[in-house]
């Protein structure tokens, strides 16, 4: 009954829901959209947030923490920048059996929290640059079909928020956060993306310009933003009256930015790397890299078996004097095939097997989850071989995802190129225009029945998650070009090339696809 019940490409979102309980990540609860973390994913919450802050404290970014709630007054200071927001919006009405005099809002994001202290603290150039972060939750009351990490009515993140004086020094900071994003994905969860600008349809209105990084999750073909970067230009410093004397006394409205990456970032890791087992977790967000199971059966001698458990004792001393995560399976009540079950469910990158034999010949048998390969490690070697055994299994997760995203992007020309790679559940490299009603006119006509129903049958998106989920495809992103040349994808274009879309010239390789 513990196991998987469903395979990965046979209902895709119906193995991912079982497989968040079942792997003990999630307990769904009463509050619809909303979910209970429990330790197994709140552990790598932590790991992500332990890196991540690690690397903007180095950049001179300093955490703080802003109130929960906004006041609807002050919410609504700006009208386009919540206003196509505002159903989205939770409010408190009453305390006790009191209405409140004013609706206050819980904080779905916090500039309008933040931005009205900013203008106060910030007055003169030398109060700049200013960078603060919080790391905190949210609600966003969504309507679309909630799915744990990935789109939630509450959901944790980090918000940073910083205001320099000239746009060239914010224009810099977007791409070095949009890079560590980038190693949040790459570096700790195994998750390939691909860093590029969002076209002026899809970026935050209330911005200059955004960045994102997209991942892409195989078994339904679509992408899924993984965190963004916005330059915000100068439209809040003149919204708020964020302003400063630039040293010859005049006043100059500061250049901001915001930044963010949510726990989505954990059910991205989970989709792309989970396996008809359960989840398979990339070793350096792992709450336990290394589960040691003791093979004590039946007829195995006392003496033996404290033999057994007296090395155990010494291969965990010596692992965690390595800085591994490791801990020992010794229930009484479970068999070893349960336990084999059991942690390759929970995704558990290495198992040891350790038995009488196995010590008096000084060695343990040694599974890696990612592809159940058995080898036989000389107990002298457990030190020295576990770290660099961890390490290739992240290079091999990353690789292998890497080369699936990269099989899946069809570079098409024409419109039939593009329709026959969304048939394919591909996303799709085109020559767009990047004019912003092309973008309107080629979304309605890439979601017309007949090329949204396909994508159903080419994937492994059940009839009722094709429903949840839209059939049209969307601007992605235009690729950095670094990225289009890491993934070996075309980086020119020919004054000649028209847009796949419209007849305009075509001036960016765009990025398209059907997306969360
Ligand atoms: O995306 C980020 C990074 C972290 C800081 N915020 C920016 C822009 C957030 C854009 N956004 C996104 N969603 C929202 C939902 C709301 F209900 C609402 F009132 C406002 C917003 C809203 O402004
Ligand atoms: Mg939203």
């Amino acid at each position: 009954r513990d196991g998987m019940e469903v395979k990965k490409l046979q209902d895709f979102a119906l193995w991912y829901t079982q497989l968040m309980t079942k792997a003990e990540l999630i307990e769904y609860y009463d509050v619809a959209g909303c979910y209970i973390l429990r330790p197994w994913a709140w552990s790598m919450w932590e790991s992500v947030k332990e890196w991540f802050d690690g690397e903007i404290k180095k950049l001179g970014v300093e955490n703080a923490c802003f109130p929960l709630f906004v006041s609807s007054s002050r919410l609504s200071v700006e009208k386009d920048h919540v206003e196509g927001f505002s159903p989205e919006v939770a409010w408190v009405t009453r305390s006790g059996n009191h209405d409140l005099e004013e609706p206050i809002a819980i904080r779905p994001t916090s500039e309008t929290i933040m931005y009205p202290q900013y203008a106060k603290w910030i007055r003169s150039h030398r109060d700049l640059p200013l960078k603060l972060n919080q790391w905190t939750n949210v609600v966003r009351w969504e309507f679309k079909h909630p799915t744990p990490f990935i789109r939630s009515r509450e959901f944790f993140w980090q918000e940073g928020h910083t205001a320099f004086a000239t746009l060239e020094e914010a224009a810099a900071e977007v791409l070095v956060i949009l890079s560590l994003y980038q190693q949040i994905y790459e570096y700790l969860l195994a998750v390939p993306v691909i860093r590029g600008f969002k076209s002026e349809g899809e970026k935050f209105a209330g911005g200059l310009y955004t960045t994102t990084v997209e991942a892409f999750i195989p078994p339904n073909g679509r992408a899924v933003q993984a965190a963004t970067s916005h330059c915000l230009g100068q439209n809040f410093g003149k919204m708020f009256d964020i302003s400063f004397d630039d040293g010859s006394g005049k006043k100059q409205y500061v250049w901001q930015n915001s930044w963010g990456c949510t726990t989505r970032s954990l059910g991205v890791m989970c989709m792309v790397h989970g396996d008809d087992s359960g989840l398979v977790l990339p070793p350096r967000v792992a709450p336990i890299q290394v589960i040691i199971i003791p093979i004590l059966g039946g007829k195995v001698a006392e003496t033996e078996a404290n033999m057994v458990m007296a090395k155990v004792d010494e291969i965990v001393s010596a692992l965690k004097l390595a800085g591994i995560r490791v801990k020992v399976e010794d229930r009484k009540d479970k068999s070893p095939g349960w336990k084999f079950n059991h942690w390759e469910l929970k995704g558990v990158p290495l198992r040891i097997e350790i038995g009488p034999r196995d010590v008096q010949n000084e060695q343990f048998v040694c599974v890696t989850r990612l592809n159940k390969e058995k080898t036989t490690v000389a107990l002298a070697d457990l030190a020295t071989m576990i770290p660099g055994m961890l390490d290739g299994i992240h290079n091999a997760m990353l690789r292998g995802a890497f080369e699936e995203y990269r099989s899946r992007i069809t570079v098409g020309r024409t419109w039939a190129e593009f329709a026959s790679g969304l048939e394919k559940a591909n996303v799709i490299l085109v020559p767009w225009c990047t004019d912003s009603e092309c973008e309107e006119s080629a979304k309605k006509r890439s979601g017309a029945k007949e090329a949204s129903v396909s994508s159903s049958e080419n994937s492994a998106e059940s009839s009722s998650d094709a429903r949840a989920l839209s059939g049209a495809a969307k601007t992605l992103c235009i690729p950095l070009e670094e990225e289009l040349e890491r993934f070996g994808l075309p980086t020119s274009l020919d004054p000649s090339d028209s847009c796949f879309a419209c007849a305009r010239p075509a001036t960016k390789w765009t990025l398209w696809g059907r997306s969360y």
